[in-house]
């Protein structure tokens, strides 16, 4: 540390030595070699090493003498600053005594505890008595010890801010009493320089919070104005819009104005705007529907519409079996024996596919065709019907079946398939054929003892539908309506649509009460209907 700071300020040693240099040729006479050992103030690992110090004109230690003078505790309880040798060099050039802080009564480790207890005791009395600071506070601070002999005295001098001391110097803390009498030292000359710098900020502060006060008084005079102006006004009224209900027109703000009616601009009807109102209308009929606890007793009975698992879980199904469910709950059969009617148990056999009305086979037992549009369900509930998955083929596209399918259900019934009507994945000629097929089958087939038309439970009668149904109102032609994929809707909406369409169809005469309504998902319904079925072939005449 010791030797870091004396690099430090090496220059200023040099400095300093250059300057006593000059001194020193004047007064070499006057000075002797003194053994820092013998005088034993110094610390050891300075011992051997000597100095020149001053003496008087008789030889005598002028130095030695002044320094007995001066109290050990003095010196060794200044905490000099490590640039001091400057300043010390230079009093001693200018003919005053001084010593520097390696002058410092020091431990083996270089601290100088013991000595500055002393020096605080001892020194801090002097201090008192020249600056009046008082000796508690004066380790705090870092001192510059110059004896000046001119006046006799001993002053000292604060360091105010040595380079990089981040501490706060004794006048910037505000304590004035560490400033000697005359004020000369650097403190006081800050002081005063501070109190300038003061004096100027004030002015000019002053001279600015006078602007700011007029300009602040100023606004506030125009603030009250419009204050004033404000409360002269009427006061608004609030009013308050609420549109909890767009339909609501009772909380409504009605413009007492007459509408101005823009000529420049018609309005022109959107017609897709209207289509759309339309559409709207048709949900908001059907959601109107009134229902009958009949229907929904019947629909919750059968386990319709969209319903979770649980719901079947607790009605008893097994729901881990891959196919429908076919509404027999609790029970031990196998899946062909829980078939109640004992006609569907029976396989089902596919014998013949026509595409035109002479390749039709021969009507040797009674019929069941399924009709409806493309995609509706026809194929899979064939399948449903009798569980035996994959004999009429079945796909998500539209169209597949393009020719009328006949299937034996053992030697009672037969069952046939035709295709779909409507949107399908074919031409239009094509899709023409199949449904001048099906009109011609429905209405001259001989054996047909019933049209199961399927209507999609979602989408309900279309035109088409509505078609076939007048046709075979026509030809006299019994017919039933099955609502299909009744899992993808509501239980409400489910009971909804066959209300729906038993309405439409009140007044149709060959049109078979009740309304079926199946799941080939689920197996929904499914059972209901071949109750219904087994009886044709129960009481079927040929
Ligand atoms: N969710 C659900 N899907 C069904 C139901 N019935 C049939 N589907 C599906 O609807 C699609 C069409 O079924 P198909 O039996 O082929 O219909 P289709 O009426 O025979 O059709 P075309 O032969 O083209 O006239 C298939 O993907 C079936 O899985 C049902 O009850 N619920
Ligand atoms: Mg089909």
């Amino acid at each position: 540390m010791h030797q870091e700071t004396s690099s430090k300020y090496s220059h200023l040693k040099k400095r300093a030595k250059f300057a006593s240099g000059k001194s020193d040729n004047s007064s070499r006479e006057n000075t002797k070699t003194l053994d820092f050992k013998e005088k034993g103030f110094r610390g050891d690992d300075r011992r051997g090493q000597s100095r020149r110090v001053k003496t008087d004109s008789v030889g005598s230690n002028v130095e030695d003498e002044r320094y007995k003078r001066r109290s050990d505790s003095e010196r060794n309880g200044s905490m000099k600053s490590k640039n001091d040798d400057y300043r010390s060099k230079r009093v001693e050039r200018d003919g005053g005594f001084s010593f520097d802080d390696k002058s410092r009564n020091t431990d083996s480790r270089g601290r100088g505890l013991k000595s500055n207890y002393r020096g605080r005791k001892e020194g801090g009395v002097e201090r008192n008595e020249t600056n009046g600071f008082a000796g508690r506070d004066f380790d705090r601070k870092k001192r510059v010890y110059t004896n000046k002999f001119t006046n006799g005295e001993t002053k000292f001098h604060d360091i105010v801010k040595a380079p990089g001391n981040k501490r706060e110097s004794q006048e910037e803390r505000g304590d004035t009493r560490k400033n000697d009498e005359h004020g000369e030292n650097r403190n006081g000359f800050l002081r005063k320089n501070r109190g300038a710098k003061y004096e100027t900020s004030k002015q000019t502060s002053f001279t600015e919070d006078h602007e700011y006060g007029k300009k602040k008084l100023q606004n506030k005079k125009n603030m009250a104005d419009d204050s004033m102006a404000m409360f002269d006004r009427p006061k608004r009224k609030r009013r308050l819009i609420r549109i909890e209900y767009p339909n609501d027109t009772a909380n409504k703000r009605f413009d007492n104005t007459p509408p101005t009616i823009d000529n420049t601009t018609e309005q022109k009807e959107d017609p897709e705007d209207t289509e759309e109102n339309a559409e709207m209308s048709k949900n908001a009929q059907f959601r109107a529907i009134q229902l009958s606890p009949s229907i929904i007793t019947f629909v919750n009975e059968n386990l319709l519409g969209r319903r979770r698992e649980l719901e079947f879980k607790k009605a008893g199904y097994n729901i881990e079996l891959p196919s429908p469910l076919d509404n027999i709950p609790f029970s031990t059969n196998t899946e062909r024996e829980r078939i109640e009617e004992s006609v569907f148990r029976n396989k089902l056999a596919f014998f013949a596919a026509a595409k035109v009305s002479s390749s039709f086979p021969s009507p040797d037992l009674p019929e069941i065709a399924f009709a409806g549009r493309s995609n509706v369900g026809k194929s899979s509930l064939l399948n449903s019907l009798t569980r035996q998955w994959g004999v009429a083929r079945t796909s998500d596209k539209p169209g597949l079946t393009q020719t009328i399918n006949f299937f034996n259900l053992g030697s009672k019934l037969c069952l046939v398939d035709l295709p779909g009507y409507g949107f399908a994945y074919a031409k239009e000629e094509v899709k023409e054929s199949w449904e001048e097929l099906v009109k011609e089958y429905v209405t001259t087939r001989e054996g047909l003892k019933r049209v199961c038309l399927l209507i999609d439970t979602k989408w309900g009668m279309k035109a088409r539908d509505h078609e076939l149904v007048e046709l075979m109102e026509r030809s006299k032609t019994k017919y039933q309506i099955v609502l299909t994929k009744t899992d993808l809707a509501f239980p409400v909406d489910v009971a909804r649509r066959a209300t729906q369409i038993e309405e439409s169809l009140k007044t149709k005469k060959s049109a078979l009460q009740p309304l079926m309504m199946v799941s080939s998902k689920t197996g929904a319904g499914i059972r209901s209907l071949r109750t219904v079925l087994s009886n044709i072939s129960r009481f079927a005449r040929f």
